[in-house]
């Protein structure tokens, strides 16, 4: 049998179950000053309907958005329609204590929120009901997903001993780089860097000690780099730079200082201090490049110049 309220027996229930929903219902008047308060604002808020019955919801609750829900109810009174507010919106309109176990990361409920007008027997609207959802367990979720997506993304684009781009993310940033050299012919400078005799470290001092330098020497790289540059971990320990806006003269100051760095900061790793030095070589964008491939091919020879001619030191290849 559908309840109408129209029996005061129904009407007894029909309350009842009102002030016991899980919903936080709040009717307030024109005036912003409360009428009804339900158990569940009771129980969330710690104030109870007696105390907050006739009283201004701002004074009573003084963390709230006044002048974002005066805007919301005006609304809603003029033009006689309801609104709705997700969490993704405003995570919240009362600043409720989460009674979920602690996650460590969200103290506060999540809610959603409808605003309802409440019409008068003569279709005037004098009072507007809010419905306050709890949506703590959905948003959450939601946002738990969220993060692990980005860390995923984040794995898949870093390499996780240094934390530099991996080798697939940086070719991707070396291609683009040199797409946009095709169409706006703008200076770039490429550079790869390789550890000398890095297989004699790893040997003499273990391979931990030898990720140690490896991890150095990127935070070196990270340290001297500008933030338009990209660095990227290329094969064991060899790395690659993009050098945006910058001609073969200033890499070549930037490849120089980062030598220089290298080779008079050494590593102390395991109780052990090691010293080790970089060979680099250098690639400048020129019109007569064919492809990002063909960049990478001239640094890569100018790097193998460096290691031929007796290591520790910057080449640069012309064209
Ligand atoms: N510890 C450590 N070693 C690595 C890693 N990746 C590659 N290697 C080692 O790096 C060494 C590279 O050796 P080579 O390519 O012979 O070069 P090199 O000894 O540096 O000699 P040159 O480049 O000619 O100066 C190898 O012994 C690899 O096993 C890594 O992630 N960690």
């Amino acid at each position: 049998m559908p309840l109408t309220g129209n029996s005061p027996r129904e009407f007894h229930w029909l309350i009842d179950m009102l002030e016991s929903v899980d919903i936080g219902l709040v009717v307030l008047d024109k005036d912003f000053s409360i009428a009804l308060w339900n158990d569940f604002m009771e129980n969330h808020s710690g104030l109870n309907a007696a105390e907050v019955r006739g009283k201004n919801i701002f004074s009573q609750f003084p963390a709230l958005p006044e002048q974002w829900l005066r805007r919301k109810v005006d609304t809603v009174v003029t033009l006689n329609t309801r609104t709705f507010t997700s969490w993704e919106q405003r995570p919240w309109l009362f600043p409720f204590r989460s009674t979920r176990p602690i996650t460590g990361t969200h103290d506060y409920m999540f809610q959603n929120l409808t605003i309802h007008p409440l019409a008068e027997p003569d279709g005037s609207i004098q009072r507007v009901c809010l419905m306050v959802y709890d949506v703590t367990d959905v948003a959450t979720s939601k946002l738990a997903l969220e993060q692990a997506n980005e860390q995923l993304s984040l794995l898949s684009i870093t390499d996780p001993l240094t934390g530099l781009q991996n080798r697939g993310s940086w070719e991707n940033l070396l291609q683009a780089e040199f797409s946009r050299f095709q169409r706006y012919h703008q200076a770039g400078t490429l550079v790869m860097l390789d550890i000398d005799h890095f297989k004699v470290i790893n040997d003499r001092y273990g391979h931990p000690a030898g990720d140690d330098v490896i991890r150095h020497l990127a935070s070196l790289i990270k340290s001297l780099l500008r933030d338009a540059d990209t660095a990227g971990r290329y094969g064991g320990e060899e790395f690659a730079l993009i050098l945006p806006q910058t001609d073969a003269e200033g890499a070549g100051v930037i490849a120089e200082r980062l030598r220089l760095a290298v080779s008079s900061e050494p590593v102390m790793t395991h109780g052990e201090i090691i010293h080790y030095t970089i060979s680099l070589g250098l690639a400048a964008l020129t019109p007569d490049l064919s492809s990002a491939a063909d960049w990478l091919q001239r640094a890569d020879k100018a790097l193998y110049q460096a290691k031929n001619s007796g290591r520790n030191r910057v080449c640069v290849c012309q064209a």
